[in-house]
């Protein structure tokens, strides 16, 4: 698997690291001395030579003798072996409380990520070392019970640190994408969240068992853990500081071994925190934080002009009043269309108008912790709202996702060819060899020169317009009949970005899939698509075949995106832009929401709500004056 591929090259560079390697050397050491203690030993943890007491280090007792003349070595290294083990449960139990809640809390999000959260904050509030000497109380002399008890009350930090890093992973787009190509949330969590967890769980059970080692060493010190003349460490240095006027030296082999693997397991946290920010970018999808509280703006009581309330049956996919909130804050409202079977419709606004949001929303993938709170979207005669089997069903097999970047939507722990075969034998029920020829008939498709070359690839070692490609093959991997492409040319160079256009052509006529095309873009429009569908602040301000739109736009919006579309740019000439910016969800006025920045807007557009209407056949407008567009002759 990849993520065999990637652990290496994470050792192999903590491994780089000289204070790495002398943490793992003592460790390592360290154990194996104290498993090893009756091999290596020379004498019995108890045996006592009273001729030799408190004696300095000899050839026969390398690190001297106590005070009832036992072998320090020896009750160091058996005193190892309680020390061990009661780290060990410590950090199980702290692993299984923290870092499975963490996980949960994070990757669910909703009440069970309020409720862990309380949870872990009661868990901080209570002071673990009096928990841990109130057990004692009741189960006197057992550690076990001790360092259990330790676990779950250490696990706060673990649940913060995890939830935090799953709620960005969450993000991801590529988590977005495994969830649009059909993967349950236990496949999801094990195979695209977990992997990306590993070093911040390694570090912080590294941090973890140091403080362990002092806890349980403190509980031998205070003889609440073994009891004498059982060897421990916190024995040892109880012992030694009982006679540290008369032998200073014994203070060296109780405390410095401790000292030293506490360093060594905080040393090799660090190490592996390090590595691990050198291992991994930053998401370039950063997670927006929720759009600011109400107030909402003016429920429209939509009139879906052209549109029938009802689900179109013929059509592929039949969107009716889609209305998403992000925060409580609406952020895309009523919006209706179809795409027919073997269509291609393009999704035309400037940023922030509501496409990604609108296309997302069909997926049932709202980002920002937003849902859909009203509408129907209806693919293949299932309503996907509310549904969340319908969503398993089609997505990847019904309904296949491109974003935007190729990169954020490929998993950076896992082979192209792993991440492909993965797709096909989920969605095709295919043999491991069968899905491995598919993938390469895949990449062969979607044009990548020398599949099996790429196919050993991880996405980091992809150009962008190759990875584009995988992308796309990876949507392809369920032969979805509708394919939602999120502005899937906007983060690759100019040269390529044509390339992938004709791509897309090439795939829709030869596949006859339906594609919904998010862009900013005219000449995506004019290459791809045979209807569009305009976005103004989160609203459907036209909608008609790209022909007539392009030359006779009946929405001032239209006609101002037409007019500043960079490819009519003239060379000399300033760039026509729409004065104005779009108004955020908070701020979208009670009127026609371009009025602002409308060269045509009067005291009623500005007065009420306005609706879609069909001025003619297979066309809508939310223009209360598109006749005025039409005898002005407005053109691009
Ligand atoms: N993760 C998020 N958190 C909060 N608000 C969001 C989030 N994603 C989108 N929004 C809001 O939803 C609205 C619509 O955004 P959306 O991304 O759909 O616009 P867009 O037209 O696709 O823009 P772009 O072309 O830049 O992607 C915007 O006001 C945006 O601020």
């Amino acid at each position: 698997m990849t993520t065999t591929k990637t652990r290496p090259a994470l050792a192999r560079r903590l491994l780089r690291r000289p204070s790495a390697v002398i943490a793992v050397a003592w460790l390592v050491t360290l154990t194996a001395a104290s498993l090893g203690a009756p091999l290596i030993a020379a004498h019995g943890p108890l045996d006592q030579d009273l001729t030799q007491v408190l004696a300095l280090p000899s050839a026969a007792h390398p690190l001297g003798t106590d005070s009832l003349g036992r072998d320090l070595l020896s009750r160091l290294l058996y005193g190892g072996q309680p020390a061990l083990l009661a780290v060990a449960e410590a950090l199980a139990v702290h692993l299984v409380v923290g870092a499975g809640l963490g996980l949960v809390a994070g990757y669910l999000g909703g009440w069970v990520d309020h409720l862990t959260t309380r949870i872990g904050d009661l868990l901080f509030a209570l002071p673990a070392i009096v928990i841990v000497l109130v057990v004692l109380s009741v189960f006197p002399g057992n550690l076990h019970a001790a360092m259990v008890t330790f676990g779950v009350l250490g696990s706060p930090s673990m649940i913060r640190v995890l939830r935090s890093r799953t709620l960005g992973i969450r993000q991801e787009m590529y988590v977005a994408a495994a969830r649009v190509s059909g993967l349950s949330d236990a496949q999801i969590l094990r195979r695209h969240v977990l992997p990306r967890l590993t070093s911040t769980v390694i570090v912080q059970a590294a941090l973890f068992s140091g403080v362990a080692v002092i806890i349980q060493a403190g509980l031998g010190f205070l003889g609440l853990g073994a009891q004498p003349p059982a060897p421990s460490w916190g024995g040892l240095v109880a012992d030694a500081s009982q006679v540290i006027d008369r032998d200073p030296w014994m203070l060296v082999p109780a405390g410095v071994p401790l000292v030293l693997t506490v360093i060594a397991l905080m040393a090799l946290g660090d190490a592996i925190r390090d590595t691990a920010v050198e291992n991994w970018s930053v998401s370039k999808l950063a997670a927006s934080g929720p759009v600011a509280p109400p107030p909402v703006a003016e429920e429209m009581a939509e009139e879906t002009a052209g549109t029938s309330r009802a689900p179109d049956p013929d059509a592929l996919l039949s969107v009716r009043d889609l209305t998403v909130e992000i925060g409580g804050v609406p952020v895309v409202q009523g919006v209706s269309f179809d795409v027919m079977p073997g269509e291609t419709l393009g999704v035309v606004g400037e940023s922030g108008c509501g496409k990604s949001v609108t296309a997302l929303g069909v997926l049932g993938l709202v980002p920002g912790g937003g849902r859909v709170v009203r509408g129907r979207v209806v693919f293949d005669g299932v309503d996907l709202v509310g549904s969340p089997e319908g969503l398993a069903r089609v997505r990847g097999s019904g309904i296949a996702y491109v974003s935007q970047d190729p990169m954020v939507g490929l998993d950076p722990t896992f082979t192209v060819m792993a991440q492909l075969a993965e797709a096909v034998r989920r969605h095709l029920g295919t043999t491991r060899e069968q899905a491995r020829e598919r993938v390469l008939e895949l990449l062969a498709m979607v044009g990548v020169p020398d599949p099996p070359s790429v196919a050993r690839r991880h996405p980091h070692q992809l150009s962008g317009g190759l990875a584009q490609r995988v992308l796309i093959a990876l949507a392809l991997a369920g032969r979805p009949r509708l394919l939602i492409a999120d502005e899937p040319t906007t983060a690759l160079d100019v040269s390529v970005q044509k390339e992938i256009l004709t791509l897309l052509h090439t795939l829709q006529r030869r596949t006859g899939i339906a594609v919904l095309i998010v862009t900013h873009d005219w000449g995506v429009v004019a290459t791809l698509c045979h209807r569009s569908l305009v976005m103004y602040a989160g609203q459907v301000v036209e909608q008609a075949d790209v022909e007539p739109m392009f030359v006779r736009p009946l929405h001032p919006y239209t006609a101002g995106l037409l007019a500043a579309n960079p490819h009519q740019a003239v060379s000399g000439h300033p760039l026509v832009t729409i004065p104005g910016a779009v108004p955020p969800p908070r701020d979208w006025p009670v009127g026609c929401r371009f009025a602002a920045r409308c060269p045509h807007a009067a005291d009623d557009c500005r007065a009420a709500p306005v609706a879609l209407v069909q001025p003619e056949q297979a066309r809508l407008t939310r223009c209360l004056h598109f006749e005025e567009l039409v005898d002005e002759g407005v053109r691009r």
